[in-house]
This record gives structure tokens, sequence and C-alpha cells, in this order.
């Protein structure tokens, strides 16, 4: 059985124009599936409590929010999980090829199921795509206040050009399994799973979903105007090689600034904070379908 959870939030709330598609294919393919709206991230771990592992697939009908709501409860209680990615950016879904057409998801459902890490922040939460501190994470609290008829990327690009007016470079501490790999000026530390986020900003365009690892990436000291010059690139995934980005793979990551950075999981934003230890949890989410033209 599928159990779509619906996340009335996603797309601006624009979910319902979808929605017919997505049920009417459902039913012209013969699936059965119940449908359940959640109003909270909360609220999946309550509708799941009487259904079965075994029998049962969790289908998160949403954005990266709600990937990131439902992959918690799969995880924690054993069940495989589905994205119909429904969401204004869908990142995730994005970066493993998969398409939005509810066609494609549904084909999806049917498939091998395909093991992939998480990322986890100490005991507050976890993450499909990516933690990032400093510069992405103002830019992406300045994206809240843009105006509603922007979605995805041109809202992110929005936050961008405010976080920019403000950028600053903290010292910052590295530590990557037990090791020190940098310490000095920096305006961003992103760990990512998978390759990116923001609506398609490739931060770590290397990085993979299943491959054990989290992938670090630090942005040295900048000014203002490089930054601007080099973001388009950062789209694009062709930024790693340049002087003032570091990039390193580890299973553990601890990150300490000098004072308090804006933090985001998966474009959710947490409270600022000097410190944070990510570590990666290999093949834990067992997601329904096959890995496209990873990217
Ligand atoms: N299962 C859930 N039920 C209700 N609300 C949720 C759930 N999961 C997350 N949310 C909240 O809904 C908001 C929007 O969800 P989501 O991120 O899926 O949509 P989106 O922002 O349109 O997509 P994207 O993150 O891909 O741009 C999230 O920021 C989160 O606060």
């Amino acid at each position: 059985m599928l159990r779509l959870i619906i996340n009335p939030h996603a797309s601006r709330g624009h979910l319902e124009d979808k929605l017919p598609r997505l049920l009417a294919a459902l039913k012209q393919q013969g699936f059965a599936f119940t449908q359940h709206v959640t109003r909270e991230p909360t609220e999946v771990m309550q509708v799941a409590q009487n259904w079965d592992p075994v029998t049962d697939t969790l289908v998160a009908v949403g954005g990266d929010g709600t990937v990131q709501s439902v992959a918690k409860v799969a995880v924690q209680q054993g069940f495989r999980m589905g994205i119909v990615p429904y969401g204004s950016a869908n990142d995730f879904a994005s970066c493993l090829g998969w398409s939005t057409r509810p066609e494609d998801a549904l084909r999806r459902l049917s498939e091998p199921v395909t093991p992939v890490d998480l990322g986890v922040l100490g005991s507050e939460g976890l993450f499909v795509n990516g933690l990032g501190m400093g510069f992405d994470a103002l830019a992406g609290k300045y994206s809240y206040d843009a105006p509603s008829y922007m979605t995805g990327m041109p809202r992110y690009v929005w936050g961008v050009s405010k976080a920019l007016k403000t950028l600053d470079n903290l010292q910052v501490q590295v530590i990557a399994d037990g090791r020190e790999i940098y310490a000095g000026p920096s305006f961003l530390v992103s760990v990512m799973n998978s390759t990116r986020y923001g609506g398609g900003f490739k931060v770590a365009p290397q990085a993979h979903p299943s491959d054990g690892l989290l992938d670090i990436v630090i942005g040295k000291e900048i000014g203002k105007g490089m930054l601007a010059s080099v973001l388009p690139l950062v789209v694009m995934g062709q930024h790693t090689a340049l002087p003032y980005v570091m990039i390193a793979r580890a299973t553990e990551v601890t990150v300490r600034w000098e004072a308090p950075q804006a933090c985001h999981l998966d474009g959710e934003m947490l409270e600022d904070r000097t410190e944070c230890q990510i570590r990666i949890q290999p093949k834990v989410l067992q997601l329904q379908g096959r890995l496209r033209n990873y990217r």
C-alpha cells in the first residue's frame, strides 16, 4: 500500500493544482494508496503509527522539506520511501536525475529500492541535501522575504543579492574525521550529502548520496564583488577549482565559528550557532526507484 504524505505548504501552497493529475494516474495504473495531509512535519510520525513497514511505502508528496520530514520517519520505523517531487525546487529529486512528472514518479515506485545516505546534525535533525552555515544560510533566511510570486532559484537569488550586502568573513575551524583541515577566515561552510540546494546551486558537484561520505565545501575569505561574479559558476558546479574554495570528504565533521552564524538543513532555517557536529548515516534510507543521470 502506498501511503501518500501530502504537504499542503509545498510549492508555495499551489500543490492542489498538481494533485488531481497524480491521483488520476495512481488510479489509472491500479495502485493501492491512501492520502494523508500533514500540516506540520511532526504529524508524519503520528499518521504513520499504525502502518506496517513490511507492506507499506511512505510517499513524500512535496519538496525537499517534505522529503526530509518523511525520510526521518521512514528511517526510524523501517519503511521504504518514495518521492513525488511536487515542491518548488526539488533539489534532491533533481540531483538523483528524477523528473517531476507524476507518471515518472509512479514508474519509480515500481522499481527496485536504492539505499541512500542521510546527513545527521547532532541530535537535532537529518538532511537529504546538505547543511549550510554562513552566507548561503543568510541568503536562505532573506529568501523568506522574497515576493510570493518568486519560487525556486529566483527566490534564492533574491536572498543571495540581499546577503551579499552584509557579507562577512569569520574565523572558522573545520575538523574532518578527527583532523583539522581548515582554520581561517570563511564566508561559508557547506556539508553536503547530495550535490545541490537552493533551487539548483550545485555546491558539491562531486557528491554522491550513496557513497557513505559527506562532501565539505569551504568558502575561504572573499570580497563582495568577487563572490557575486563566481556565483553563476556555483549554479553550474564549476567553482571547485577556484583558489578560495576548498573541498574535502569525511564521515564526521565539526565546524566551529568564532561567532554565531546562520545555519540551515536542506533550506530549513535553524537557530544561529557557533558549532555544528555532523555525521553521515550510510545507506539508511530505502528509496524506491533507480538513480537516473545522477547530477
Ligand atoms: N510533512 C510535512 N507536512 C507539513 N509541512 C511540512 C512537512 N514537511 C515539511 N513541512 C514544511 O513545509 C515547508 C514547505 O515544504 P517543502 O520544502 O516540501 O516545499 P517547497 O519549499 O515548495 O519545496 P523545495 O524545498 O523543494 O523548494 C517546509 O519548509 C516545512 O517547514
